[in-house]
């Protein structure tokens, strides 16, 4: 289990991390998505106690990182893979962990080979290691302890894809020997896929901590497109749900995409106020929609959204 209570991380004037409360809870994957910048490596690294907090508190098992009596054993961490020694190979590099942690060099080969990294790979010097052997490398490094509490900061980076279903099976078989398994992204297909629970931050705060499922349901039934060949009778369309409680956003020159009302309702207001229907279709949701919505307003590029302007 991981703990964030009124977790804050700021940086000069920069509040990377902004009063983060939130348990992670074993035997679940969670998913730590937002957009750049968000704070998620911030987070990361206060949870490892390599960045002190400024409020708050970050606890593993209850208790902060500098607490725990054996590290490797507790939690493990793929943060910036491309740390290794250039003239060490990944095996001496593990080596000299396990040595300084009193694991057993065994445990080197069988976390080389969970890893994927077969004999070759793992002897040659970090210079020539690939960005994906490297994340493989970074990974075999987190489980050396096999510890029950893990966090993968962006692991998919830089794998092919096979690599990046090998993450995703391995990160679900870690969840469900009962770990902790926190795994950070900004590719929100990726999460849909691997997560079960999903914490959402943006600038720093939290903006949802729900199942996957959950948030997939919220978007998928709310939002349905309509077209039509009249502008100004679909901007009283538009006008009208926004009035019932709808978000309306343009989409395209002919279009509105209606979330928070229902596709029969939204064909009913167009009957009722007599205007020319081309399309009406329930968007199908997906996490990357929800996504969308729920940072929108933590992130400089969001659109806009049109009520009694709406065209
Ligand atoms: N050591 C530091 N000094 C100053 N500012 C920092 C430092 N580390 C992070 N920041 C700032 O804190 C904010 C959060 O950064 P962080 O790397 O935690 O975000 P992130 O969600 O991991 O983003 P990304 O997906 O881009 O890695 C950013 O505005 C970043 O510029």
């Amino acid at each position: 289990m991981i703990t964030l209570r009124g977790l804050t991380k700021r940086f000069g004037g920069t509040t990377a991390v902004d009063d983060l409360t939130v348990d992670i809870a074993p035997g679940r994957v969670t998913g730590f998505l937002g957009p750049n910048g968000a704070g998620k490596s911030t987070t990361m690294r206060m949870v490892l106690g390599l960045d002190r907090p400024t409020a708050g508190e970050a606890l593993v098992d209850g208790r902060p990182y500098r607490a725990l009596r054996h590290p490797l054993h507790e939690v493990g961490a793929l943060l910036d893979a491309t740390g290794i020694h250039p003239a060490r190979s990944g095996r001496a590099h593990l080596r000299a962990m396990a040595r300084s942690n009193g694991i057993p060099p065994r445990r080197v080969d069988e976390v080389l080979g969970l890893a994927g990294l077969d004999g070759r790979a793992a002897d040659k010097p970090g210079r020539s290691l690939s960005l994906g052997m490297a994340q493989r490398l970074g990974i075999a490094g987190a489980l050396l302890g096999d510890p029950p509490v893990l966090l993968f900061d962006e692991p998919v980076n830089g794998l092919d894809p096979d690599g990046v279903r090998w993450i995703r099976r391995l990160t679900r078989a870690l969840a469900a020997e009962g770990r902790t398994v926190l795994v950070s992204s900004h590719l929100m297909s990726e999460m849909e896929q691997t997560a079960d629970q999903l914490i959402v931050i943006g600038r720093g705060r939290l903006i949802a901590d729900a199942p996957v499922a959950e948030l997939i349901a919220a978007s998928a039934a709310a939002s349905v497109l309509v077209r039509g060949p009249q502008p100004v009778a679909l901007a009283a369309l538009g006008e009208r749900l926004t009035a019932e409680g709808a978000t309306v956003t343009p989409h395209g020159a002919d279009g509105l995409t209606v979330s928070g009302a229902a596709a029969d309702r939204v064909g009913d207001v167009a009957y009722e106020l007599g205007v020319r229907m081309h399309e009406l279709t329930p968007m199908t949701g997906s996490l990357e929609q929800a996504f969308m919505e729920l940072t929108a307003d933590s992130v400089e590029y969001a659109g806009g959204t049109v009520g009694s302007e709406a065209r």
